[in-house]
């Protein structure tokens, strides 16, 4: 179930505290984990996402940004898996659909016109949400995509055939207004991330989203 809020990890986190925030968004509801580590090797980015889905133990879906192979690797050695969320540049989405099975939950960015022609196009059950942005300014991705506004995205998600998942500058303040211009839900970095108590603030953006799964 994709629909809710996604916490997108903070690569700036040192470990400890990037285990605590996940541990504390799990316990408060969020529908999904996704584990982003541009930085890290294959080995280190799987060691990542066991330690993470450790933490989510079962509460959260756990996906893996960018990388299939390592979300194929981690599922290979016992850990639990649930899909990935795939950028315009990654694995052709019917790849990976392919290699990940019909279960799994799979995910792809769309900021451009020609992004939601491509949706359009996919064979049915290829992507099972369109993660859409920027919402509002970043300071968590260099070179983030264009600015869209909560009306902006609201036109983008209502031509897109698929549901689409809110990113970019998302604080909690925003999410009323992205629920009502159409979002099947919200994804967020700073606004847990940074938050002083993580849990908390995870929890009233849980709610704003549509509640607990
Ligand atoms: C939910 C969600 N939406 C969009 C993105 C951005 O993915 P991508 O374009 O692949 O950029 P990186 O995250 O890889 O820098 C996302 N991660 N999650
Ligand atoms: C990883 C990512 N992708 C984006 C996109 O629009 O493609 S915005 C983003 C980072 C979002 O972090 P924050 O909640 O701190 O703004
Ligand atoms: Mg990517």
């Amino acid at each position: 179930m994709t629909a809710g809020l996604h916490l997108v990890t903070d690569e700036r986190l040192g470990r400890d505290r990037l285990l605590a925030v996940v541990a504390a968004a799990a316990g408060a509801g969020v529908a999904a984990v996704q584990v982003r580590a541009k930085h890290a090797t294959a080995r280190e980015f799987t060691d990542l996402v066991a330690a993470i889905s450790a933490a989510v133990a079962g509460r959260a879906l756990v996906l893996v940004n960018d990388r299939v192979d390592v979300a194929l690797a981690a599922r290979h050695v016992g850990v639990r898996v649930d899909g990935v969320h795939l950028g315009q540049d990654d694995l052709d989405p019917v790849v990976a659909r392919t290699l990940l099975g019909p279960d799994a939950t799979v995910g792809w960015t769309a900021h451009a016109p020609e992004h939601l022609q491509a949706a359009h196009v996919l064979p049915p059950g290829t992507v099972d949400y369109l993660g859409v942005g920027l919402v509002h300014p970043t300071t968590s991705k260099a070179d983030g995509p264009p600015v869209l506004g909560v009306d902006g995205f609201g036109a983008f998600a209502h031509a897109a055939p698929l549901p689409c998942i809110a990113i970019g500058g998302v604080r909690l303040a925003d999410v009323p207004g992205l629920m009502a211009a159409g979002a099947h839900g919200v994804a967020v970095v700073s606004a847990i991330s940074e938050a002083a108590d993580p849990g908390r603030a995870a929890a009233d953006l849980v709610a704003a989203a549509g509640g607990a799964r």
